[in-house]
């Protein structure tokens, strides 16, 4: 028997983190897969990252090399897994050798949402009082918010998203900020009070989009795998990731980003923020979707012209000192 004629149909292994939000997602890709062919069968396996055990400490000072991805990533290294779905943004902008991201799904609404404990149901993020206290665990999200409203406290928060919410209701916070995307994946979008326009908060690079990562020499699976990519999503955030690739700033550094695509002309705009808020570098760029890395790498070049690479170099000097 020749197996080039009729190979037995593969057994293909996806590899996941264990958090809910994961699951959620690696088992949406499954059922468009399966959808698409049915004759394949897909397995899913679930396994911890480091991102999942350390939770007690902020993940700012803990870095973000592949936090989310890496054990991920050894288990495609070693063949124990063929593929891993990552939250895009939780993907560093570079690979090990030998993997690839095959394809990136279609995008959820990627703003930031603002969520209330419910004594402030009757507010908005600029009618929140004086001190009031906020939680997020990114300096990119804390630098736009204290650029805003230097009038908040802003506390870390970790854990997962039910983990969020039992401290917000229980008062330890007067509201908290998390991806509209995370909320509406896991049923929780009745606790999104409001989402933040783009004036006040740019998302984070990939954010709403799921990653597919599989090993760069498995061209069978890569193609089975663009049965499910979404090309205005792919265009969007390539252009984001090469922006921050470019910046050499990962998921932990205040750097936000974001996106229009209106037929090929793609727009990107991007923010490099001080964690204090009080130095801010933005700026826009338009052009051909299919150039979307280089519009990406053009941006990052505007901004280190007004300043970025200063902040940034600022902000690694700090982590690195464990301020
Ligand atoms: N780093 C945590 C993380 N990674 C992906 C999401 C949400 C889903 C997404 O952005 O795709 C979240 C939670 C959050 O930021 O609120």
């Amino acid at each position: 028997m020749t197996s080039s004629v009729s190979s037995p149909p593969r057994t293909i292994r996806i590899g996941t983190r264990k958090s809910q939000l994961a699951l959620v997602q690696t088992h949406w890709v499954q059922e468009q897969l399966q959808k698409l062919f049915p004759d394949i069968t897909f397995e899913v396996h679930s396994m911890s990252t480091q991102g999942d055990k350390i939770l007690d400490v902020a993940l700012a000072k803990i870095g973000d090399k592949g936090l989310f991805t890496k054990e991920l990533e050894v288990g495609m290294l070693n063949r124990e897994i063929d593929f891993a779905v990552h939250s895009l943004k939780d993907l560093p902008t570079r690979l090990p050798e030998g993997l690839t991201l095959a394809t990136i799904t279609e995008r959820e609404n990627p703003a930031d949402a603002l969520v209330v404990h419910e004594k402030h149901k009757d507010k908005q993020i600029d009618t929140l009082p004086e001190g009031a206290v906020i939680g997020t665990s990114s300096l990119r999200r804390l630098a736009q918010l204290r650029h805003h409203f230097p009038h908040f406290t802003f506390k870390d928060i970790r854990g997962n998203l039910n983990t969020r919410m039992a401290k917000l209701d229980a008062g330890e916070y007067d509201a908290i900020i998390l991806a509209v995307a995370g909320l509406e994946r896991l049923g929780m979008s009745d606790r999104i009070h409001q989402i933040l326009p783009k004036e006040i908060s740019l998302h984070a690079v990939g954010q709403g989009a799921l990653g597919i990562e599989c090993r760069a020499d498995d061209s069978e699976l890569i193609s089975l795998l663009k049965g499910i990519e979404h090309s205005q999503t792919r265009d969007r955030c390539l252009a984001e990731r090469a922006f921050l690739r470019e910046l050499e700033g990962g998921c932990q550094v205040p750097i936000g980003v974001n996106t229009d695509l209106n037929g090929d002309n793609l727009t990107l705009s991007g923010i490099v923020a001080s964690v204090d808020g009080k130095n801010l570098v933005k700026d826009t760029v338009t052009g051909s979707a299919s150039n979307a890395e280089q519009l990406g790498i053009q941006l990052a070049q505007l901004l280190r012209q007004h300043g970025a690479q200063e902040i940034l170099d600022k902000i690694f000097t700090e982590i690195q000192r464990g301020s």
